[in-house]
């Protein structure tokens, strides 16, 4: 397991450029396996999952061409079924959540697909029903073996359906319309999960000859097409990534400007961190973020202590609370933080407790932050990093604190985010990667 070791108190100061966006990626790259022409993608982000992702398309059988750094070309005319059943598939499959998506694709083109218990966090529950409920709904059969984890589907007819998803999962509904593209027939999927990177996906299967109409709503409407061919597509910047750059900037007091940020497709993002007292400026499609000394949480008003809750798109993000939390610490007013989706990601306050902030943990999925304002700062401490996001706000509270920190399982942050301790040691960062 490798380590950070921080030291905190240094101010940041200059210009970064967000990386392609991972939960974009994880989606495209298995849209690659949909046709046997070449793919070829942009804005590739070299980050743990991505790059484990990339291998397992190239153990089955695609040709992988790396063109440049973040630029490759995808070749899916052999691919080698057999291969699912095997246990090197079964591990390299299980070694991260986005390989889930390989599901539909494989199902849409060869009528099988396998998938052992997929990886990713470790942040509560993460079912995968609606998955198959979306592949039964167009006449895949699902069988489970409980021992191994292991889902089975089968198909040899897909039919286009009326599905009605009992929760908007966002991989959930990019597996479903990886399968109705290439369903004989209209597909109807209603409740379906519509962020930036769901409509990504959309419009590059449209640009290989699919018929998606309705992208950015919850109503998708698809028409079932033979065939698909080759495209090209560029990753959108990762808005979880500038979502972080964000908060630490306000927690170091840094001074930063996120280069081409895509704020057209950021949502809630900045207004829910301009709620904590971040100011901001849009210039042009950069962020830039004034050093602050002080800045103020909002009270709702009415005068009540605020609420950020996360909520599906185009609400505010899961991926971000544990971001908004630690910068809440050092924010003057208090806040509530409500993470609904999962019940296990907001565990790690107490590491930043341990460090001097206030924060009560009210049950596994509130917490209330009081900020220091500054008053006191967070003290550096050893730690582990239980999930990526949290991992990131331990980094971020530990660059801002006194003292120096030890963050372990540090392979945590590398799986979403590229190169980031040589990313931040350019801007004035103090984080040595020790490997052991
Ligand atoms: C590889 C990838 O893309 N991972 C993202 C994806 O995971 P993933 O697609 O696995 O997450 P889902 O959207 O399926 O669900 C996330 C959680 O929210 C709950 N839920 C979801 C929808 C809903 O309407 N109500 C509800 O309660 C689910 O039960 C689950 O616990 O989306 C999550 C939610 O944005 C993000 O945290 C993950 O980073
Ligand atoms: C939860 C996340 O990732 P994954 O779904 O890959 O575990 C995340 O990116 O915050």
């Amino acid at each position: 397991m490798a380590s950070f070791k921080i030291e905190g108190g240094h101010k940041l100061k200059g210009e970064i450029v967000p990386q392609g966006a991972k939960n974009e990626a994880l989606q495209i790259l298995c849209a690659v396996l949909l046709t046997q022409e070449t793919v070829t993608l942009h804005k590739v982000p070299e980050i743990r999952d991505v790059l484990k992702l990339i291998d397992l398309l190239d153990a089955m059988g695609v040709t992988v061409e790396k063109v440049e750094d973040e630029t490759y070309k995808f070749t899916a005319s052999d691919v080698d079924v057999a291969f699912l059943e095997t246990e090197t598939y079964k591990k390299k499959a299980a070694s991260l959540r986005g390989s889930i998506m390989v599901l539909g694709p494989l199902l849409a083109r060869f009528g099988k697909a396998r998938m052992p218990k997929p990886g990713g966090d470790k942040i509560g529950r993460r079912r995968l029903d609606t998955h198959f409920f979306g592949f039964s709904k167009l006449g895949a059969k699902l069988e489970f073996d409980a021992e191994e984890h292991f889902y089975s589907v089968d198909a040899s007819d897909l039919r286009g359906a009326y599905i009605h998803l009992d929760e908007a999962s966002v991989t959930g509904t990019a597996n479903i319309i990886m399968t109705a593209v290439l369903a004989k027939g209209k597909t109807t999927i209603y409740n379906a999960a519509c962020e930036p990177y769901i409509q990504q996906l959309c419009k590059m299967l449209n640009r290989m000859g699919a018929n998606i109409m309705g992208v950015g709503s919850n109503l998708l409407y698809i028409e079932g097409v033979r065939e698909l061919g080759g495209t090209t597509h560029t990753m959108l910047p990762d808005m979880i990534e500038i979502g972080s750059f964000i908060g630490m900037a306000a927690m170091t007091g840094s001074e930063l400007t996120i280069k081409d940020a895509r704020v057209d497709q950021l949502g809630i993002i900045p207004e829910t961190f301009r709620r904590l007292g971040i100011k901001m400026e849009i210039q042009d499609d950069d962020i830039y973020i004034p050093a602050q000394e002080h800045y103020e949480i909002e009270s709702f008003i009415d005068g009540s202590i605020m609420t950020v809750a996360d909520a599906i798109w185009p609400g505010f993000t899961p991926d971000l609370l544990s971001i908004a939390l630690v910068t809440a610490t050092q924010a003057k007013g208090t806040v509530l933080i409500h993470q609904k989706m999962f019940e296990s990601r907001l565990f790690f306050v107490d590491k930043l407790i341990d460090m001097g902030a206030q924060i009560i943990l009210c049950d596994p999925h509130r917490a209330t932050v009081i900020g220091l304002d500054r008053k006191f700062p967070l003290r550096g401490i050893k730690m582990t990093s239980p999930d990526i996001r949290a991992g990131v706000s331990l980094l971020i509270a530990a660059m801002s604190a006194e003292g120096t920190s030890v963050i372990s399982n540090v392979e945590q942050i590398d799986r979403g985010y590229q190169r980031i301790d040589e990313r931040l040691n350019a801007l004035g960062a103090k984080i040595e990667r020790l490997d052991d």
